[in-house]
């Protein structure tokens, strides 16, 4: 749907290519009156002032213009987004996964992203519970989509991924990511206070719920030390929490899901070497009692 045209913008620019026009004529006029001794100085600058107030609401409805042909391009760029077909679809007998203890099991796993060349070529892989599990090699081997295909991201190929002896692909999908929690290398933050930063994991959670979490993160002092503690905002581009800060929030999310599964992809990799032995605190007590898959 194209919600914007190019004649649309285009009489967007006119009008603001005729009152800048406007503009530089009328002041031309003006002083070639005042060099002649047709016009007085005070009448230059009572012209100015005069002409200053038609002026502004001209210039206010043209960057008006400006910002609404903005919101629109968003609004069609979101109708896409809205519109795009998931390539992971529900069975429409799905059932949530029963009480998940975190035993995961990948069976001769075959994937490949566009169909031609595979990513995983039959791939076994049984963890026990609360077992921790570090995938190494090499750059492109496939370590962050074995990640993806566990939160079914993405089907399998060929093959099955189960947790709980249950095959992801008979189970709801709400139900597969309440179990998982991950933690990422860049975590994202939405425009909104700290302290829903944290609760968007758990929506139900009380405030003391996120304190707790954010404690067990090692990230409660630091939120404290803020202008407005957890209820100070973060916003696009206004970079209020370093890097570190970020991935510490983003292992509270992790706390505050409570998930028996954890799923950890580089999560200490963009920051200093002080910072992530702060961040392993918290990761540490996070392993504890859930199956763990790390990729360092
Ligand atoms: N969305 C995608 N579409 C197509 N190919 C992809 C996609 N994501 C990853 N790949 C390809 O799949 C292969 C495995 O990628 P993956 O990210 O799993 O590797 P990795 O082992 O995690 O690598 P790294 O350690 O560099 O992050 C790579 O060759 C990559 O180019």
């Amino acid at each position: 749907m194209a919600l914007l045209n190019a004649g649309t913008v285009s009489g967007m620019l006119e009008v603001s290519l005729t009152v800048l026009a406007g503009q530089l004529a009328g002041a031309l006029l003006v002083v070639y009156q005042v060099t002649n001794g047709r016009a007085t100085a005070g009448d230059f600058i009572m012209l100015l002032t005069y002409w200053t107030r038609f002026i502004s609401p001209i210039t206010f409805f043209s960057s008006l213009g400006g910002r609404i042909s903005q919101i629109l391009m968003n609004t069609e760029k979101l109708l896409e987004i809205m519109q795009a077909k998931p390539t992971v679809i529900e069975k429409p007998d799905a059932k949530p996964l029963q009480p998940v203890s975190g035993q995961v099991e990948l069976v001769n796993v075959h994937f490949s992203y566009d169909g031609v060349r595979d990513v995983l070529r039959g791939l076994h892989l049984s963890v026990s519970r609360g077992t921790i599990v570090a995938l190494v090699g090499m750059s492109g081997a496939g370590k962050s989509t074995i990640l993806r295909l566990l939160s079914r991201f993405y089907n399998v190929t060929k093959g099955a991924v189960r947790i709980d002896g249950q095959d992801t692909r008979d189970v709801t999908l709400p139900s597969i990511h309440e179990c998982i929690g991950i933690v990422s290398q860049d975590p994202f933050l939405f425009e909104g206070t700290v302290l829903n930063n944290v609760r968007c994991a758990r929506l139900g959670a009380s405030d003391e719920d996120v304190y707790n979490a954010c404690k067990a993160a090692a990230i409660h002092k630091q939120i404290c030390r803020f202008p407005d503690g957890y209820d100070t905002e973060v916003r696009e581009r206004e970079v209020k929490l370093s890097g570190g800060e970020v991935q510490r929030i983003a292992i509270a999310r992790a706390f505050l899901q409570n998930p028996s599964i954890v799923l950890l992809d580089k999560a200490t990799s963009s920051v200093d070497t002080v910072t992530e032995q702060e961040i392993q605190k918290g990761l540490r007590a996070l392993y504890q009692g859930r199956t763990t898959f790390i990729i360092a």
